[in-house]
């Protein structure tokens, strides 16, 4: 298991370049794998030497009566990716339902109970990441415990990825999340109008996608916004980033749960690979992942209302891109893309081989090639 769901990581970021890079179709397969190389180095190698739990401890808030798969879809994405533990904190009915789909998630059936912020808050020393939502319902009592476990969570700088039903508690109260720069929403169309409604008292201009998500996210104090669409469109209040790679044309219940746990594990990862690990060393992109927030997504011109725009070499932001276009900024930040495609069978031969080489083949990945 330990390698599959690496490997399944790092075909997961494949798809993010290949998404990420179908926005310059004329991007060669170097800039493919010099951007690999940057996601490369955000996974965590395997290594004797290391515990259980090193790698990613990620919790899911969610689960309730009617619903039990989304939060089981998002904590198992998490492991598939490759964290090591994956926790539910879900209601007590929906507790013997999660733990019979899967013996790899540790469920804790709490969130219903009068003590439920306690009975999370003493696991969060022991997390890396919280996802909050997926099938947590608009029961009022479960989401004035989450509000709770959302405010020991921010004491304790833990990164949060808010979806589904959490971004319904968001809408309430916007001020639960504002500013809070460790926060990553991944709003559906539906759940984007609602919150963009609640926050900025009035309909979005559908006319101007890009500049809506620059909008909400500049009105919850920066916080990451990943509104999620045919095209993806993400935005931390300075930046607009827009994916538009052709993903699984079903639109089947489920989907965005994978992708709010990936986020989980990748935000984490992220955060913990720190600018050392992808400063430079790379021919044409020089990258610099900096800062506490993590922006996510790739750099692309931004086709707002006021025509294309790409960031200048001055902004606070380095993207991530193989153009030379894009100048580097000093201590630049660096966005990466997250597909919600994050969920590959761990037994896939060749995600097997890639990690291989990923981790073995130190000859600048010519073998890695072929098992790409
Ligand atoms: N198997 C499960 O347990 C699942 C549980 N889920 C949970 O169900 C709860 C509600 O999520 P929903 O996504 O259904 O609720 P939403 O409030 O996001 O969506 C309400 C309805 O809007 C419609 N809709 C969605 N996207 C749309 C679009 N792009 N354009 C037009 N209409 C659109 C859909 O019919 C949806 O049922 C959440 O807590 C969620 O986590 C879902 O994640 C689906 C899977
Ligand atoms: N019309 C579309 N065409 C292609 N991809 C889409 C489309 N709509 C959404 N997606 C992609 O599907 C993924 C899930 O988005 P979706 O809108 O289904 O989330 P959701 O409604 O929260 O799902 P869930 O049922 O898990 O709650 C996103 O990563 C998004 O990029
Ligand atoms: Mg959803």
């Amino acid at each position: 298991m330990a390698l599959g769901p690496r490997c399944g990581a790092i075909r997961a970021c494949r798809r993010v370049l290949e998404r990420a890079f179908s926005l310059r179709k004329a991007h060669s397969i170097k800039d493919m794998e010099n951007t690999l190389q940057l996601v490369r180095n955000i996974i965590p190698p395997l290594s004797s030497t290391k515990h259980k739990g090193q790698d990613g401890r990620i919790g899911v808030v969610g689960g309730c009566q009617e619903y039990t798969g989304a939060p089981y879809f998002a904590a198992i994405s998490a492991l598939k990716v490759g964290a090591d533990l994956s926790h539910v904190f879900c209601a007590s009915a929906a507790a013997p339902v999660i733990k019979a789909y899967s013996p790899e998630l540790i469920v804790h059936p709490v969130l219903d109970s009068p003590n439920a912020v306690h009975e999370v808050e003493k696991w969060l020393p022991r997390l890396h990441a919280l996802v909050v939502g997926p099938g947590l319902g608009r029961d009022d009592a479960l989401l004035r415990n989450v509000q709770g476990i959302l405010e020991v969570s921010k004491a304790r700088d833990i990164p949060v990825v808010i979806d589904a039903d959490g971004l319904w508690l968001v809408a309430q109260q916007p001020a639960l999340i504002h500013g809070y720069r460790k926060a990553v929403l991944t709003p559906n169309h539906v759940e984007f109008s609602r919150l963009y409604d609640a926050v900025l008292r009035g309909p979005m201009d559908s006319d101007d996608s890009h500049g809506s998500v620059l909008r909400l996210s500049q009105a919850l104090g920066n916080v990451t916004v990943v509104q999620k669409g045919e095209r993806d469109i993400l935005s931390n209040g300075q930046q607009v980033l827009v994916c538009s790679q052709e993903g699984s044309s079903r639109r089947c219940g489920g989907q965005g749960d994978l992708l709010s746990g990936s986020l989980g594990v990748l935000v984490h990862w992220a955060l913990l690979a720190g600018p050392q690990k992808t400063n430079g060393g790379i021919s044409d992109l020089k990258l610099t992942i900096w800062g506490p927030e993590i922006e996510t997504g790739v750099k692309t011109r931004a086709q707002g209302s006021c025509g294309p725009r790409t960031t200048t070499p001055t902004s606070p932001h380095l993207l991530l891109s193989p153009s030379p276009q894009v100048q580097p900024s000093p201590g630049g930040r660096v966005w990466r893309l997250l597909s919600h495609q994050a969920v590959q069978p761990p037994s896939l031969p060749e995600a097997r081989s890639l990690h291989h080489h990923l981790r073995h083949d130190r000859r600048g990945g010519g073998r890695l090639q072929q098992a790409l």
